[in-house]
């Protein structure tokens, strides 16, 4: 493959049919457009965020990578594969994992269900015995090989998950959710492992959260789709810029003041002798708090950068939050 894209969209869409009431008895066929159009390259060992607000088309599109589902149109293909095609010589390998469900045997130790997964994948002896030494170590699952997978928390079964999707060596990994519901512990635990994988074995990652804080510690390049769309592809520092945010510059006087006028800021919050002071992410802030000096009797201050939150629900203005 050498340089060849690993994951490619080409002009993808998905189209669902569904019928919906209109009236007592009538029912009208209607078209929903999942996925509309959607392209787009993934490099071999890249770790890329997926996000957008709910609906926006996330969950229809790794479905058509998985080859659960075939698009309407364009083309997909994964390591050279046309994953609805063939889907079986596909699964082993890219390992796929849900955050709100497992893939594990619920009433089985973990120990028995990674023995399954050896099975089903044909892992190689040594190759298996490696991969389970390093997940056990690095996701602390030493004292959880033998308990059956409902009894395990959350969190551990989260990190149980992730074990198995690794444990045959996948070249892509899907991570859907990876971190929902778990303790702060318990999500740095996960993000350390993922980056460690992704640095050491080149595995391909593509995120699928609502936790910004996943993408922001984990991926350098962001996709944003909106309904169906891929309305933003690139860096997170370009989601700032296009975003059009604001940072904000949190001042202490030294006594309480009218709010301050000053070029290039707007007070949009007093509080005794603090003020908060709203200018653009893309303005510098160092000549802005010199203006601010020279006219006003400063103590102290600091400056809160955007919620990528924010940045990402304008952008997708009119849909829900993420
Ligand atoms: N099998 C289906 N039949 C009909 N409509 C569907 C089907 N699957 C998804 N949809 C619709 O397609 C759109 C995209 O759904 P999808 O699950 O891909 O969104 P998502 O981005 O994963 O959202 P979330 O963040 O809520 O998981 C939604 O309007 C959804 O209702």
């Amino acid at each position: 493959m050498g340089t060849q894209a690993l994951i490619r969209f080409e002009d993808v869409e998905k189209v669902f049919q569904v019928r919906r009431k209109a009236g007592r008895l009538r029912r009208e066929r209607h078209e929903v457009r999942a996925v509309d159009g959607i392209s787009f390259e993934v490099p071999r060992g890249e770790m890329v965020g997926y996000i957008g607000p709910n609906g926006a088309g996330k969950s229809t599109s790794v479905k058509m990578l998985t080859g659960i589902l075939m698009p309407s149109a364009g083309r997909v293909t994964v390591a050279g594969i046309d994953p609805s095609r063939e889907r079986l010589r596909l699964a082993r390998r890219i390992g796929v994992v849900f955050g709100q469900r497992t893939t594990l045997w619920w009433d089985l130790p973990l120990r028995d269900s990674y023995e399954l997964v050896r099975r089903m994948y044909r892992v190689p002896d040594a190759r298996y015995r490696a991969n389970l030494d390093r997940c056990v170590e690095l996701l602390d699952l030493a004292d959880l090989l033998d308990v059956p997978v409902r009894q395990l928390s959350l969190g551990q079964r989260m990190r149980g998950d992730i074990a198995a999707a690794l444990l045959p060596d996948p070249e892509v990994l899907y991570l859907d959710e990876p971190t929902i519901g778990l303790d702060v512990i318990s999500k740095a635990k996960v993000r350390d492992f993922l980056r460690e994988v992704n640095a050491e074995h080149g595995t391909t990652v593509l995120l699928t959260t609502h936790d910004l804080t996943d993408i922001e510690q984990l991926c350098r390049r962001v996709m944003v789709i909106d309904h169906g769309r891929l309305v933003y592809d690139g860096g997170l520092a370009g989601l700032h810029a296009i975003g059009d945010s604001e940072r904000v510059l949190v001042v202490d006087f030294d006594r309480e003041l009218p709010p301050v006028e000053v070029d290039g800021v707007r007070s949009v919050r007093v509080e005794g002798p603090r003020q908060w002071l709203r200018f653009p992410a893309s303005a510098s802030a160092a000549p802005l708090v010199a203006r601010l000096a020279a006219r006003y009797p400063l103590v102290d201050l600091s400056v809160r950068e955007p919620a990528i939150e924010d940045v990402i629900g304008r952008m997708c203005a009119g849909s829900q939050g993420l």
